[in-house]
């Protein structure tokens, strides 16, 4: 997969967050006059390629694009966007987005759901009409064994306040959910974020393994430690939107110790190349060749501007020129097999016999959760007690009993309320 010189902008609306009125009213200006359109630049011109069994890691700090470039990359954000992204030097096509896998950063797993139950219903959703039920059975347990989610198959996802699977396993589950159609590309957001560094390292190491059978990875990571840093092929830095370094994992630290970034302490790669991407380099012996003098306010901008600035002269050209070099070269059957549009459907009345059993079987769960039962007996023994023995013999009393027939359907709307929301 290639990608070169992606632009992407969005529109900013003029009008006062919140106000309806001058939302519409800012809409209808821009329709009429396009002076009033403003745009912001997210990503300036980012070339990159990668191949089968390697993983891109994609860093930089928070805003800087990573999310964005993902999305651009899996083909999820066509509007506004400049330059090319091809796979197998195919541009992208609906036929290509089931060979692409998204893996969001916040899941749409099901809590009362467990995890062999939610990678059932993926399959039995998901998988070609042609697949027999036993090889969709099997092919979920190999993803179970594939992710290390053996041990917790039985146990419900969760979420909120229902107590389930550690977040380690529900990135897996999120990640098997993904891969249990084979996608050739594979795209994650931040799958390790809210991970400590074990079960992140853990989950690389399973992406490592998944790579090697030859899909192509692409990750967005925030900090990764030493030793994951190590487990990425290549690594794309951005800041603001502009790339700074783009090459191998492991030959990012000689690339930057070339123009004279270098660490004064033993540093984790990934937090030397993150405090490059910030431009503080109060631990980094930076090149004399800045001009803007250290300790001022402007120093951090110029330390960005300047490895920009070096990335064009240094790496852009060079990859441009592998990425032409590489162009056209693919086999004729790989180029044809990826705009083959893969026939996955299965009937209208199937896909709604799966999704009302799923839907059935995560309701049931929720309206028979013991503290729901335990809270509805409070309340119905709490109105109980209230009107316990009371008379009717007086017109106030009359009125009481009145008020007790009132309440009680409001709480159970109330509580229908509750268990539909
Ligand atoms: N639709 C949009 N409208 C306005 N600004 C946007 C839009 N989409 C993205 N941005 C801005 O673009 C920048 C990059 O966003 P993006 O989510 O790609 O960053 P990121 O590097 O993934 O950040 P993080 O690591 O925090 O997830 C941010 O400043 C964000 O506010």
């Amino acid at each position: 997969m290639q990608f070169e010189d992606i632009e992407f902008k969005v529109k900013m609306s003029k009008a006062t967050p919140g106000n309806p009125v001058k939302a519409v009213m800012s809409k209808v200006a821009s329709h009429t006059n396009t002076e009033q359109d403003n745009y912001k630049q997210i990503l300036k011109g980012i070339t990159g390629s990668i191949g089968p069994g390697e993983i891109l890691a994609l860093m930089g700090p928070s805003g800087s694009g990573k999310t964005t470039l993902l999305r651009v990359i899996g083909g999820r954000l066509r509007e506004n966007v400049k330059g090319n992204v091809t796979y197998n030097d195919v541009p992208y096509s609906p036929a290509l987005k089931r060979r692409i896998g998204f893996v969001t950063q916040d899941d749409v797993l099901y809590p009362q759901l467990t995890v062999e139950e939610t990678l059932i219903f993926a399959a039995f959703l998901r998988l070609p009409g042609s697949m027999s039920r036993k090889q969709k059975y099997e092919r979920v347990e190999v993803i179970l064994k594939e992710l290390g989610l053996e041990r917790c198959r039985k146990t419900r996802v969760g979420g909120g306040f229902i107590s389930g699977i550690s977040g380690g396993e529900r990135k897996r589950t999120s990640i098997g959910y993904e891969i249990l159609v084979d996608p050739s590309l594979l795209l994650l957001d931040e799958p390790t974020s809210g991970l400590d560094s074990t079960s992140a390292t853990k989950l690389i190491q399973i992406l490592r393994e998944n790579a090697k059978l030859g899909r192509t990875i692409v990750t967005t990571i925030h900090q990764p430690s030493s030793k994951v840093f190590h487990m990425f092929d290549k690594i794309l830095l951005l800041s603001e939107g502009h790339p700074m370094y783009y090459g191998k994992a492991r030959e990012s630290m000689s690339y930057f110790t070339s123009l004279r970034f270098i660490p004064d302490i033993a540093m984790n790669p990934a937090e030397f190349l993150l405090d490059l991407a910030t431009g503080q380099v109060n631990d980094i012996t930076a090149p004399d060749d800045i001009a803007t003098p250290k300790g001022t306010s402007e120093y951090e901008r110029a330390v960005i501007r300047y490895v920009q600035h070096r990335y064009k002269i240094e790496l852009e050209s060079k990859e441009k020129e592998a990425n032409h070099r590489s162009s056209g070269k693919v086999p004729e059957h790989l180029r044809l097999a990826i705009q083959v549009k893969k026939d996955w459907t299965i009937s209208w009345w199937d896909q709604f016999l799966i999704l009302f059993k799923r839907t059935y079987r995560e309701r049931w769960r929720d309206y028979f959760d013991m503290l729901r039962i335990i809270q509805s007996l409070g309340v119905a023994a709490l109105l109980g007690l209230l009107w316990w023995k009371s008379s009717y013999a007086t017109e106030a009393h009359l009125r009481d009993q009145v008020g007790c027939y009132l309440c009680k359907p409001n709480v159970a709307v109330h509580f229908i309320l509750c268990y539909i929301s």
